[in-house]
């Protein structure tokens, strides 16, 4: 896979010729997979290479500052990307400049100098200074256009990377995954903690959140996958509000049946299903005690459902 970041007022020498779809693809979710499949169709109909055309930072947190959190990391979004047959990332560096082109530069500058011959947007694909440019400005003799038509969650709102952060927010877990086509996830490392998960006869993975969107705090039932192997377990999304010493939120998942030392590996946490908030125990039996009944729980509900024929992806 190749990618080029594009940066205003630079100009690459490109010997191919492309088919992109257009966007910022957070999540890939199912929407943004129908445009990419039709993306890969068109470039095999007429030889351009299949690539995708996005924006190096969400334009939101440069234009208003919303805090960068996503669905998806770039690596992990790639990866899925190529696995569907897309071999090109344009990247446009995005900003304060930049979000002030107007529609007919961005396509002089970002589209007709890079040698892309079709685009393939979303039927509200919105691009240029204050979002004025749309699928009827992208219309120009230099390339051909494909639009996609909504692809529909409860067959009447638009599947968006936006609905899917409300619903991992509200801890509607199961919706998120089904709008995203795989279980939510989040890759990251294994770091150390407060040390306290031992004596509470529970010890835990603590992984490193980065840039993911935090899920609506509290216990989910979760496979784990780690060098290339699944395992099942009972994570936990917060603050230990028990304890009352941590400044953000942590994610921690105790492995069922598994006692090796797992520092400095990295992990994915598939979240199947939410189960309860987080508690303000009064005790630290109470908690332990809580723990226990967590365990017996989602490791019946893990047993019991479907999700255990759960493959890697
Ligand atoms: C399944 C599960 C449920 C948990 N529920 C709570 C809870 O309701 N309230 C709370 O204060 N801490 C809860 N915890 C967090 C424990 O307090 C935490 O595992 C412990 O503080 C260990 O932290 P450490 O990994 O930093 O050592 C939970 C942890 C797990 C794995
Ligand atoms: N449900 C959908 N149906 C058809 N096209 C879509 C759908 N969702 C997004 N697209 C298209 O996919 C491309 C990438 O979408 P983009 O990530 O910019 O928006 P989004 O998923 O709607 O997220 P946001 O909630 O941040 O607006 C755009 O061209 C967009 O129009």
């Amino acid at each position: 896979m190749n990618t080029y970041l594009l940066k205003h007022n630079e100009k690459l020498l490109l010997k191919g010729k492309y088919v992109i779809g257009i966007g910022f693809f957070d999540g890939l979710h199912l929407g943004h997979q129908a445009l990419v499949k039709e993306t890969v169709k068109i470039s095999k109909e007429t030889n351009l290479i299949p690539a995708i055309m996005t924006f190096d930072h969400y334009p939101l947190s440069v234009i208003k500052g919303v805090s960068e959190t996503y669905l998806l990391s770039k690596k992990e979004r790639n990866f899925l990307l190529e696995k569907m047959g897309i071999e090109t990332i344009f990247e446009i560096e995005f900003t304060e400049v930049v979000s002030r082109l107007n529609p007919e530069d961005f396509i002089r500058e970002y589209i007709i100098a890079n040698q892309i011959k079709h685009v393939v947007a979303g039927y509200d694909f919105h691009f240029g200074y204050k979002n004025s440019g749309d699928i009827d400005t992208l219309k120009n003799d230099m390339f051909s256009l494909s639009i996609i038509a909504p692809v529909l969650y409860n067959q009447h709102q638009k599947i968006s990377s936006t609905l899917i952060r409300n619903l991992l927010k509200n801890g509607k877990i199961e919706e998120a995954s089904c709008l995203l086509g795989r279980p939510y996830s989040i890759r990251g490392k294994v770091i150390h903690g407060k040390h306290r998960g031992t004596v509470l006869g529970f010890p835990t993975a603590n992984i490193n959140i980065d840039k993911y969107l935090i899920p609506q705090r509290g216990v989910y039932g979760v496979v784990l996958e780690m060098d290339h192997k699944a395992y099942y377990g009972m994570a936990n999304i917060g603050v230990n509000p028990t304890f009352n010493d941590l400044l953000s939120d942590s994610l921690e998942v105790y492995i069922f049946d598994f006692d090796k030392n797992i520092y400095n590996k990295t992990v994915k946490v598939n979240f199947l299903f939410f189960t309860r908030p987080e508690i303000t125990f009064k005790s630290l039996d109470d908690l332990i005690k809580k723990m226990h009944q967590d365990k017996e729980e989602i490791s019946g509900k893990l047993k019991n459902s479907l999700t255990n024929t759960y493959k890697l992806l």
